[in-house]
């Protein structure tokens, strides 16, 4: 059997909440067959395992001791990412509500983000071709990733779609806060409204068909970088 060699490739993609960053990452990397990493799972992982360790976010010392210990693991495929803390699949509490609510108060503490971010980095490292998403992707974790882009879409557009996903489950008040009340919180510690510079690529998803969207950033991609996906084995299933 030959082996065949597949060249490094890394893309980061930042934005802010509901901008479609985990929707476009995933579906690139299963079209140019990458890893994927949504690094802000990672940050919830760690507010989800301080709250239940009574470890509050105003206590910076205590919160980047627990980054530094977090037992975390993470499954990089993007056919389904999947977060482990300790023996626990965490990855649907991750995204409940109450996690929402708070993990910008942990993700704010900055020696606990400098232990993650070794971590991310890692991972990155490991993986070789991999898509990863969040704030400061394109500025502090891979500035020196093949692709970099900005996502963005108009607050209005970006809350109407995370009413969409949660099909009713809450009104648009709350969503409204959800979306554009993180956004303003977690700006206190990142940069996401503009390119940092020119290596840069902001795509405005707006007016833009997820589809469109995919299919921008995987022009952005250069070719000898495009490798044909193999078929998945048994141990990738199709989901
Ligand atoms: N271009 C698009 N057109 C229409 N719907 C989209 C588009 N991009 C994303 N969506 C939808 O918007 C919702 C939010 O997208 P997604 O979860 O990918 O955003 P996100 O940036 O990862 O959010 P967060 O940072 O809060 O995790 C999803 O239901 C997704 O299918
Ligand atoms: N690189 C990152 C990724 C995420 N965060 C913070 C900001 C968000 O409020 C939180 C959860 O991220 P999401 O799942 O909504 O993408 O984590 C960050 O500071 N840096």
């Amino acid at each position: 059997m030959t082996t065949v060699l597949q060249p490094r490739l890394v893309i980061a993609i930042d934005g802010p909440s509901g901008s479609g960053k985990s929707s476009t990452s995933r579906a690139v990397a299963s079209r140019l067959g990458c890893e994927y990493l949504d690094t802000g799972s990672m940050y919830r992982a760690l507010a989800l395992w301080c709250t239940h360790r009574g470890i509050a976010s105003d206590d910076p010392v205590a919160v980047a001791r627990a980054a530094r210990d977090l037992p975390i693991k993470v499954r990089t495929d993007p056919a389904s990412f999947r977060v482990e803390l300790g023996a626990n699949d965490v990855t649907e509490q991750l995204h409940a509500p109450e996690v929402s609510g708070i993990v910008s108060g942990y993700a704010g503490v900055l020696p606990a983000r400098e232990a993650l971010i070794v971590r991310m980095r890692r991972i990155i490292e490991d993986c070789g071709r991999i898509v990863v998403e969040g704030r400061d992707i394109t500025t502090v974790v891979a500035p020196g990733a093949d692709v970099r882009v900005l996502l963005q879409a108009d607050p209005e557009q970006r809350i109407h779609r995370r009413e969409a996903q949660l099909d009713g489950a809450a009104d648009h008040e709350t969503v409204a806060e959800q979306v554009v009340g993180r956004d303003a919180a977690d700006s206190a510690t990142t940069r996401f409204e503009t390119p940092a510079d020119e290596g840069v690529h902001l795509i405005d998803s707006t007016d833009l068909t997820l589809d469109e969207v995919i299919d921008r950033v995987v022009a952005l991609v250069p070719h000898e970088l495009v490798v044909p996906v193999p078929s998945p084995g048994p141990d990738r299933p199709l989901t």
